[in-house]
């Protein structure tokens, strides 16, 4: 089996006459934890958006590659982009749930990729689904809450719903769009921790991008920076030196180890107590 789960070759995104991506490419294997980090601006959000196809790259040669099939190339996206989408789950920084919607149906709505569309539009759902749902919302400790409109869910709250989601989906790769740049520093850690666990446990290959260095240092393994659209780094956390943060965020290192919700710089803390 091919263990290359995501390929981007050479790729470029435009806006207007601001190139957003700069000749990117990256592999991501199966069952990797990468964190995607750079200063605001760099592209991160764009590269997210772009490998799971929600927007297209230019057209001037550049192709990314899910599970072995084309997603999209040269500025045009895949026929068969719905059948890779089922097997990727995306998390965004809002949460993008239905507050209206109980958190259940919220959840339930991660089976509309597998489901007939008409099942999904009408929520009718069978006993198996919402049994499904309920593990997939007891598992991150939600199950209280299954029946409460989601909008009356705090954000860290709100977060572990859109997990619960993606782990119904049954997805196998996650991407996370800076899944906890609004939520206070303990809903962020058990943000983070319940992605690691989906890693760990579910075997999901995640991808997220973080405006914490410290949060990378903790619950990933390897790095991918971007600078400018361009990618700049690509290799294990712990070979990441001040020196090189420096330059990638143009601010002292020690400001950005420092945990959110903390005054001790990620060096200093103790292993994390999910770390296998
Ligand atoms: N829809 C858009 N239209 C025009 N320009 C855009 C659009 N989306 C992003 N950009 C620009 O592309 C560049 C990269 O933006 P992007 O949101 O990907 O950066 P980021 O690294 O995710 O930033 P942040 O950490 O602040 O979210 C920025 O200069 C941004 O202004």
């Amino acid at each position: 089996m091919n263990s290359i789960v995501l390929k981007a070759s050479s790729v470029n995104r435009s806006y207007g006459d601001h190139r957003a991506l700069r000749n990117v490419s990256l592999e991501i294997r199966r069952g990797e934890r990468v964190a995607l980090l750079g200063a605001s601006g760099s592209g991160k959000s764009t590269l997210i958006r772009c490998l799971c196809g929600l927007e297209t790259i230019d057209p001037d040669g550049g192709q990314i590659e899910a599970f072995g099939q084309l997603l999209q190339a040269r500025g045009r996206i895949s026929p068969d982009i719905r059948a890779q989408r089922r097997r990727i789950g995306v998390i965004f920084q809002q949460f993008n749930l239905v507050g209206r919607l109980s958190v259940m149906h919220n959840v339930m709505t991660g089976l509309s990729a597998k489901a007939p569309l008409w099942r999904a539009l009408a929520g009718r759902y069978g006993m198996g689904d919402r049994a499904r749902a309920l593990d997939a919302l007891d598992s991150i400790g939600l199950a209280p809450q299954a029946f409460q409109r989601a909008s009356t869910l705090s954000g860290g709250q709100q977060q572990r719903a859109a997990i619960a989601r993606v782990l119904l989906q049954g997805a196998e790769l996650v991407l996370a769009d800076e899944p906890v740049a609004s939520l206070d520093p303990s809903s962020t850690h058990r943000v983070m921790e319940h992605l690691a666990e989906l890693n760990r446990n579910a075997g999901m290959t995640l991808v997220v991008s973080l405006h914490h260095v410290a949060l990378a240092k903790r619950y990933c393994d390897r790095v991918v920076a971007l600078r400018h659209g361009a990618l700049v780094y690509d290799g294990p956390v712990a070979a990441l030196t001040p020196a090189f943060l420096e330059h990638l965020y143009g601010t002292a290192a020690a400001d950005l180890l420092q945990e959110p919700g903390s005054d001790t710089s990620v060096s200093e803390m103790p292993p994390l107590a999910l770390a296998a």
